[in-house]
């Protein structure tokens, strides 16, 4: 029997009024996969991931994390089960230094109640020091040391978005679910980026789902993407089905500010 999806969605339908923004959406990932999600502007995409995240509740439709169903939870305790997302406008503490943000989200992630208890005991030296080596560690992972002390506002795009991926991967995620990543990045940047995924993907052994404007990203790097346009699933295919599939290619020509054409 095959393993049981990490993420099963099934029928998802979410309504804004009188806008379907998604209708009938259902996806299964495996786990240890790396899947893209890729549509034209308002395709639902960012929906999506604000259901999967609980950051909004559907219509209809149901949600199994691990079997288990996470349909009305809200965003902390399905971060709590291990789903870690990065937004498309990002949102770290823009005061605060490289470090501090990836700090601040261990201490989010491990909660009050578990730093409370810390601080009264003689072990509380060592944790700091595990979790300076945390920090340290997820540095290296996205290439931040060289900026580990400068302050979030004064960092190009490119390098925060860089900095929201490890705030999520501090949260210890079991699904990852990065909201255009590349979004602000140029061409090197976005190379960097393609290496880095992967590199977080093989050595974590983590599941991502990757929603994606440009189409070099996700076809470089997952080997199952899912289509969507006006809230509708076209196709979940390889690169290369998706490359060829006539509705595909409508959708992303037939309005061409919405999408990177370069790589058709
Ligand atoms: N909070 C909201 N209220 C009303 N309509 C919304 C809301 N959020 C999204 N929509 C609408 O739902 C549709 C899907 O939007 P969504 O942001 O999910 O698309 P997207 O594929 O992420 O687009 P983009 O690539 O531009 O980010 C659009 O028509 C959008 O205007």
């Amino acid at each position: 029997m095959p393993a049981p999806a990490l993420l099963h969605v099934e029928g998802l339908t979410k309504h804004f009024g009188g806008v379907s923004a998604l209708v009938d959406y259902s996806i299964d990932i495996k786990p240890g996969e790396l899947i893209g999600l890729i549509g034209p502007n308002g395709a639902g995409k960012t929906t999506v991931f604000n259901l999967l995240s609980g950051v909004l509740k559907p219509s209809s439709g149901r949600i199994l994390f691990n079997e288990y169903d996470i349909t009305h939870l809200r965003p902390d305790q399905n971060a709590a089960l291990g789903i870690a997302r990065t937004f498309q406008n990002i949102r770290l503490f823009n005061d605060l230094s490289v470090a501090e943000n990836i700090k601040v989200a261990f201490h989010m992630h491990l909660g009050a109640g578990f730093w409370k208890t810390l601080f009264s005991t003689p072990g509380f030296r060592r944790s700091e020091k595990v979790m300076e080596q945390k920090v340290e560690e997820f540095l290296k992972l996205l290439d931040l040391r060289n900026v580990k002390n400068e302050l979030a506002r004064n960092l190009p795009y490119g390098v925060q978005r860089r900095v929201e991926i490890a705030r999520a991967m501090a949260a210890a995620p079991r699904l990852l679910l990065l909201d255009e990543p590349a979004a602000g990045m140029n061409a090197n940047e976005t190379q960097e980026l393609i290496q880095i995924i992967q590199d977080i993907h093989r050595r974590y052994d983590l599941t991502i789902f990757l929603v994606e404007h440009d189409m070099k990203v996700v076809m470089a790097i997952c080997r199952r993407i899912q289509v969507i346009d006006r809230g509708r699933t076209l196709i979940v295919g390889t690169p290369q089905e998706i490359r060829s599939h006539p509705e595909v290619i409508n959708a992303y020509l037939g309005k061409p500010k919405g999408m990177h054409h370069a790589a058709y």
